[in-house]
């Protein structure tokens, strides 16, 4: 384990660490550091909640004359979403470095940005298409920019953005330094992203699988038809504290979201379609425990960063299998512990061979629950709250009324009551989920020549065949440890 101040980080920037709780660095931060303070060009690429953001923003800040209040550093992520949680990130890393970070993403006032460009912020966290806009009308400035960074690259090169990007950096000063991170990077996207860059250090932390090890994967083979009920079923039982879960459509994250309502879930949808005000509320109230499942598309996958969210079922398995890690990432980060879980039709099982091998991992099947099984999850909630009460709160006053109530009943009856009283319940309503076809295998065999990573056989007949219930709570080493959050 590397400590910061082994990787030449200025004393601002190790206060703001020692704020923000992080006692070391992690493995993508240690070797990306120093080598980006060289003035290097780095590819950096690590798993999903690893610290990338860190890795890229803590070199960047130290680079940035504090006195000099215009744009020096520009960054690009592919949503809205991101570019606000990057620009977050790097305030609270250049909180004593008198540096200042400015979201600009589509769907927000220009003049509103407009000014806020005007204060002088010396880094610009941007989505491409807005920052395209703002260089056009030379409202953001360019000329003195030393370090751009391209967050989630092949994603945004993956969404056709390469001629902006180009048309970005074409405007930054030559002897810039341009830093590129994703969890994922197919070949071809590293290709092109060579173009752009000056014999750039590649930073691969070594790791067996794409995927981190602190989430336990599972899957479930279900026909479509019962995959709603096995979702609530699962919900039941394992009581996530903030559950996401992706379907393949925005029709479907309605329907799905609609559905959950109607059974008596906190549940909210998030997609493309909705406006940047009603993104930014549902992903606000979901950040704020005020609604336990996220239904979402691939939107939400790239790079949000939500702590408690322990639980990411696929609903509709992905396309690619670099969506399948950057969707199942948005759990297990930190270090933290999270599970995922993904329903495959029969026919897609052609399918889920293809994702454990690009990411060299592998899911564990899990039968199905039953509804038995749901409602026993939902007595647990109930039993556990009786033994805390229990444990914790004086009882005394209830002591009377507890022993009329046994002398003319029996113990089970009184306390079956009770827990029928205080279980809630699954609302029973009737959910309709238009089917969607099936994930072609055809598709993902373009998909694997396209991504072909290893060469590796592997025998797909040892599954482990595990019952209803997970085991939550596993203590996994992480990579890394935090005190506590700023
Ligand atoms: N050295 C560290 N110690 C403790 N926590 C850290 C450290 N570095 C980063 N973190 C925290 O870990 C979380 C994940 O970091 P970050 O969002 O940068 O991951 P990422 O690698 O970019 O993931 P993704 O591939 O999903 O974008 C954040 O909450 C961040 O504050
Ligand atoms: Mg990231």
């Amino acid at each position: 384990m590397t400590k910061f101040n082994e990787l030449g980080v200025s004393a601002p920037i190790m206060k703001a660490l020692e704020k923000m709780g992080f006692e070391e660095a992690t493995p993508i931060q240690a070797e990306t550091i120093p080598f980006a303070l060289e003035g290097n060009d780095v590819i950096g690429q690590a798993q999903t909640g690893t610290g990338k953001t860190a890795a890229f923003g803590i070199p960047m800040i130290d680079k940035i004359d504090s006195k000099l209040r215009k744009v020096q550093a520009l960054v690009v992520a592919p949503t809205r979403e991101l570019a606000i949680q990057v620009a977050e990130e790097l305030n609270r890393l250049a909180k004593f470095s008198g540096v200042r970070a400015l979201a600009i993403y589509g769907g927000q006032h220009m003049d509103r940005q407009i000014r806020a460009l005007k204060d002088g912020p010396q880094i610009v966290v941007a989505t491409p298409g807005r920052l395209m806009d703002h260089m056009r009308r030379r409202t953001i400035r360019t000329d003195v920019v030393q370090t751009a960074v391209l967050d989630e690259a092949d994603e945004m090169l993956n969404m056709g953005f390469i001629d902006d990007i180009r048309e970005i950096l074409k405007s930054i000063p030559e002897d810039r330094q341009t830093l590129l991170f994703s969890a994922t990077m197919p070949k071809e996207i590293r290709n092109i992203a060579t173009t752009l860059m000056k014999s750039p250090k590649e930073v691969k932390v070594k790791a067996k699988e794409m995927t981190v090890e602190n989430i336990e994967q599972y899957f479930i083979e279900i026909p479509e038809k019962f995959k709603f009920d096995t979702l609530n079923n699962h919900l039941d039982i394992n009581s996530p504290e903030l559950a996401i879960v992706f379907g393949r459509t925005k029709k479907r994250v309605d329907e799905i979201t609609e559905g959950l309502q109607a059974r008596g879930y906190r549940a909210e949808g998030i997609h493309g379609d909705l406006t940047q005000g009603k993104r930014m509320s549902v992903l606000n109230k979901f950040k704020g425990g005020r609604v336990d499942v996220l239904v979402a598309t691939d939107v939400a996958a790239r790079g949000l960063d939500i702590s408690g969210v322990t639980h990411v079922y696929n609903f509709d398995i992905p396309q690619d299998p670099e969506s399948y890690v950057h969707r199942i990432g948005r759990t297990g980060r930190a270090g933290r512990t999270g599970e995922a879980i993904s329903f495959i039709t029969p026919r897609e099982m052609a399918h889920l061979q293809l994702i454990e091998k690009t990411t060299k991992s592998k899911m564990k099947r899990l039968v199905p629950p039953t509804n038995q099984d749901a409602l026993r999850g939902q007595q647990q909630v109930t039993i556990d709250k009786i033994l805390k009460t229990i444990e914790k709160k004086d009882l005394k006053s209830y002591h009377a009324a507890a022993n009329d109530l046994l002398e003319d009943n029996d113990s089970v009856s009184v306390i079956a009551a009770a827990l029928s009283l205080l279980t809630k319940e699954r609302r029973d309503a009737p959910v309709k989920i238009s089917s969607v076809a099936p994930i072609s295998v055809k598709k993902a065999q373009r998909s694997k020549d396209n991504n072909r990573r290893s060469n590796n056989k592997r025998f797909y007949g040892q599954r482990r065949d595990s019952g209803g219930r997970n085991q939550g709570g596993r203590n996994r080493k992480g990579n890394f440890q935090r005190r506590n959050r700023d």
